[in-house]
């Protein structure tokens, strides 16, 4: 089956979440069903860039051109790759070299491919992003990935008090998960690191306060996108 793939690259370090200083090749999807005001990876689903359909044979043997003998995990993110039917077969294939398979998705739409996933990160939006949550369709994601006894996370991007807020809420509601925060990056095309990389420690820290604070968020994880840190807003990286 093809999928529409906008850029392959590795190997790196997965910068964020529940695997964060994994290293592991990443292959990004084309398409979004969401808008995110601060998408880092709007190029996915703006129009700016063309993805490219490949086969998922044809995935796998780019991946192995680039990353060579040098890796032994694939994150799959985009956009949004639950847009993406086929993502079942090319799970397999890496499954059948022995890598591990991760996925970075927002939890709006179900694919029965997710429960073969090693690793699922499910990032509700909040409002800075302009998105709503449908709670019950995550109410379902998060059921069947339980049901399943998936090694799933869900990590919140946070640029606001009133994203703290949701992401206590959604704490909350699934207190059993394993929880992420993640500091947002409000700037993610300037060329600028050293103010950028200033200004995201500055918000890390606040957020590590904001948290410290807080006796809903006792059990979570506070982390920034390690990557932005090392290398800013350059892309495939
Ligand atoms: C580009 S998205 C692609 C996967 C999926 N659409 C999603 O949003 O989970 C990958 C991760 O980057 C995060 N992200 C996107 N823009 C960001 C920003 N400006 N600052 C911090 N994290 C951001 C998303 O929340 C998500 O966790
Ligand atoms: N190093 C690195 N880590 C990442 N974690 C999530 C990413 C993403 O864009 O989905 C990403 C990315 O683009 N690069
Ligand atoms: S859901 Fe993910 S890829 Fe889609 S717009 Fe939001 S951050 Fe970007
Ligand atoms: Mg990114």
């Amino acid at each position: 089956m093809k999928i529409p793939v906008m850029e392959l690259f590795g190997p790196t370090i997965q910068g964020e979440g529940m695997v964060i200083g994994q290293k592991t090749m990443f292959v990004r999807t084309g398409g979004c069903d969401y808008s995110c005001s601060w998408c880092d990876s709007s190029f996915t689903w703006d129009g700016s860039a063309r993805s490219t359909l490949m086969e998922t044979e044809a995935i796998v043997s780019e991946l192995e051109k680039i990353g060579g003998e040098r890796f032994s995990h694939v994150t799959i993110s985009g956009g949004n790759p639950a847009l993406h039917k086929g993502i079942g077969e090319l799970i397999e294939l890496c499954h059948q070299r022995g890598w591990k398979v991760a996925v970075e998705t927002q939890g709006s739409l179900w694919q029965d491919w997710m429960l073969a996933i090693d690793d699922v990160t499910i990032s509700p939006k909040p409002p800075s992003s302009g998105m709503e949550t449908d709670f019950a369709k995550l109410d379902h994601y998060i059921e069947q990935l339980t049901a399943a006894s998936s090694n799933a996370s869900l990590k919140v991007v946070i640029f606001d008090e009133a994203d703290f807020t949701y992401a206590e809420h959604v704490h909350k509601r699934y207190p059993a998960v394993p929880f992420f925060l993640q500091i947002g990056n409000d700037d993610s095309t300037t060329t600028d690191d050293e103010a950028l990389v200033a200004k995201l420690l500055s918000r890390f820290e606040w957020l590590i306060e904001r948290t410290i604070e807080s006796k809903e968020m006792n059990d979570v994880k506070v982390l920034p996108q390690l990557h932005t840190l090392l290398w800013g807003n350059k892309r495939g990286v």
